[in-house]
């Protein structure tokens, strides 16, 4: 079976707080196929990280629904793994406490708990730092952790908010195509919030540009590279330009002040 399609239809979702009601999020619809890569841009405050958190289960939508694999979502799930801007790790687990979290929480024994997060401690090149402590590791090193930590209890779909937005830009560029290679192994559906039109459209097969707030969907581009290709290959290309523009003019109009529309 297919898995990791997400569906979402006519989503609201409305703040409350001290007698004031904010809409974040306005009647947006969207499906997300099982497996495809998705970046979501937008201006700042326009309910990308609200939709992210919707989506993950942490906050209740005012209306609307949101389905993996046609089932509506209730509450977080081991289904979906979130990795957040601030790794959000336990300083007081070490790198193999904070990998193995996650398979605790379900109920794997020890020994495979052990196993699989030495796996994946491996796959993102953190072997020798399994009893270190996050204070004792750099920004990147904690974010290959917090991946880690997020694929080895094997989420259907990976939820990413600004993951990267810390790093300085060659480590970023080395955790996105690092992003790739497992994205492509491991056959995630990504979505993945940036402020960066570059990264969202290098990463992505679709970027989706949401309006001003209240965000809803405003359009989407399809990115459609050969993504065996070197970096620098992909980037100079007239066609990943071009729709690199597309991104660029449409997240432009929502950005403009008002008088200007
Ligand atoms: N807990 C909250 N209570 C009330 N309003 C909120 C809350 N969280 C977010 N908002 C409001 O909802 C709207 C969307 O916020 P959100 O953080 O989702 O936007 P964003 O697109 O992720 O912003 P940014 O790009 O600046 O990080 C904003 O108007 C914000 O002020």
């Amino acid at each position: 079976m297919v898995e990791g399609h997400v569906t979402i239809s006519n989503l609201e979702k409305v703040y409350e707080s001290g007698g004031e009601r904010t809409k974040a999020i306005d009647d947006l619809s969207l499906e997300v196929p099982s497996g495809e890569f998705l970046s979501v841009v937008g201006p700042s405050g326009c309910g990308k990280s609200t939709l992210l958190y919707l989506i993950a289960g942490f906050l209740d939508e005012s209306a609307g629904t949101i389905a993996v694999d046609d089932v509506p979502i209730d509450g977080p799930g081991t289904d979906r793994g979130v990795v957040f801007q601030d790794y959000a790790l336990f300083p007081w687990r070490t790198v193999m406490g904070n990998v193995t979290y996650g398979l605790e929480q379900k109920g794997v024994d020890k020994k495979e708990r052990q196993d699989t997060a030495q796996k994946f401690i491996n796959m993102m090149d953190l072997d020798g730092f399994e009893d270190k402590y996050p204070k004792e590791l750099s920004g990147g090193m904690k974010q290959r952790v917090a991946l880690a930590r997020t694929l080895a209890y094997d989420p259907k779909i990976l939820l990413m908010d600004e993951p990267f937005g810390a790093l300085d830009q060659p480590l970023r560029e080395a955790l996105q195509d690092h992003l790739l290679d497992i994205w492509r192994d491991l056959e995630k559906t990504v979505i993945f919030i940036t402020h960066d039109v570059e990264e969202a459209v290098y990463l992505s097969e679709r970027v989706m540009i949401m309006t001003r707030h209240p965000g809803t969907k405003k359009t989407a581009v399809e990115i459609d590279v050969d993504r065996t290709q070197p970096r620098e290959d992909i980037i100079m290309s007239d066609e990943y330009t071009a729709m690199k523009n597309d991104v660029w003019q449409s997240l432009r109009e929502e950005t403009k002040p008002q008088a200007q529309l």
